[in-house]
């Protein structure tokens, strides 16, 4: 079944300038897709419609068999926590240590005097210290975030989103700012997560050969439409040009 749905989906954020027309697509559980397309192409709007940052238009937008577009309040928020979602700039509270980081991703079922003085229950802590034990950071708990590495503080990242329980993870650009071979194992990380807890994965990304090296999918988006979507394998030289009109090195 699909995980990730969209019908017919235009969404315009001013009148006569549509940034995604008609798109339609389905993501089925546990596929790591890689959405690349030039600047200004529309993939940062198609992956917010999945956490509705952004509605639609016109359209549908499916998650996990409910039509989510028109959901409010607790159902809304219901299916948003099983939608982790990580960011080029990390988006970590710097002054707080590794472990305060990852027990945000539980502030939805956390009261919130509890969240507010920081007195988490204890399941929750020994959650948060599997998940930084998942990504490979048990040690690293009490270290303030601002003091990590960019690949450690999207390990982190990650991590939040274990703890937030997600089953989606929506990558915006997740390693362009990390040196190759940190942007390697960050990669692996969501790579291995995917495979061993059935993770679906939406990654948008500038960068074809990681696009090409490490999801089950490429999809192209050009001028807010679908360009390309299928498979790694059947991505060529030609497409390349056809979607940025250059060579990329
Ligand atoms: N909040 C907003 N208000 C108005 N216009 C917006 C907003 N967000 C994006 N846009 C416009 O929508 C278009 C698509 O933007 P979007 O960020 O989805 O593209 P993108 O493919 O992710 O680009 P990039 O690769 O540069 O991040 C752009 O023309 C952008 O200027």
């Amino acid at each position: 079944m699909a995980m990730l749905e969209l019908k017919h989906v235009c969404q315009s954020y001013k009148k006569q300038h549509p940034v995604l027309r008609d798109i339609s697509l389905s993501i089925p559980t546990g596929q790591f897709v890689s959405v690349i397309g030039p600047s200004g192409a529309g993939k940062t709007t198609l992956l917010r419609l999945f956490n509705h940052m952004v509605r639609p238009d016109s359209g549908e937008v499916w998650i996990d068999g409910t039509r989510f577009d028109r959901l409010n309040g607790r159902g809304r928020r219901k299916i948003q926590q099983r939608v982790g979602m990580i960011f080029q700039d990390f988006s970590l509270v710097d002054m707080c240590t590794c472990l305060q980081n990852v027990l945000n991703g539980s502030l939805a079922r956390v009261p919130l005097w509890r969240a507010l003085s920081g007195c988490f229950p204890q399941a929750e802590k020994e959650k948060a210290m599997a998940a930084l034990k998942a990504v490979g950071l048990e040690s690293y708990s009490q270290t303030p975030a601002h003091t990590l590495s960019g690949g450690q503080k999207q390990r982190v990242a990650i991590a939040r989103t274990l703890m937030q329980d997600a089953t989606i993870l929506l990558a915006d650009e997740p390693v362009a700012s990390l040196d190759p071979l940190t942007a390697r194992q960050v990669l692996e990380l969501m790579r291995k997560l995917q495979k061993k807890q059935g993770l679906t994965v939406v990654m948008n990304s500038h960068n074809v050969e990681q696009a090409r090296t490490w999801s089950d999918r490429i999809i192209g988006l050009k001028d807010g439409r679908i360009f390309f979507d299928g498979p790694p394998a059947d991505w060529t030289d030609d497409r390349l040009q056809d979607l940025y009109g250059r060579t990329q090195s």
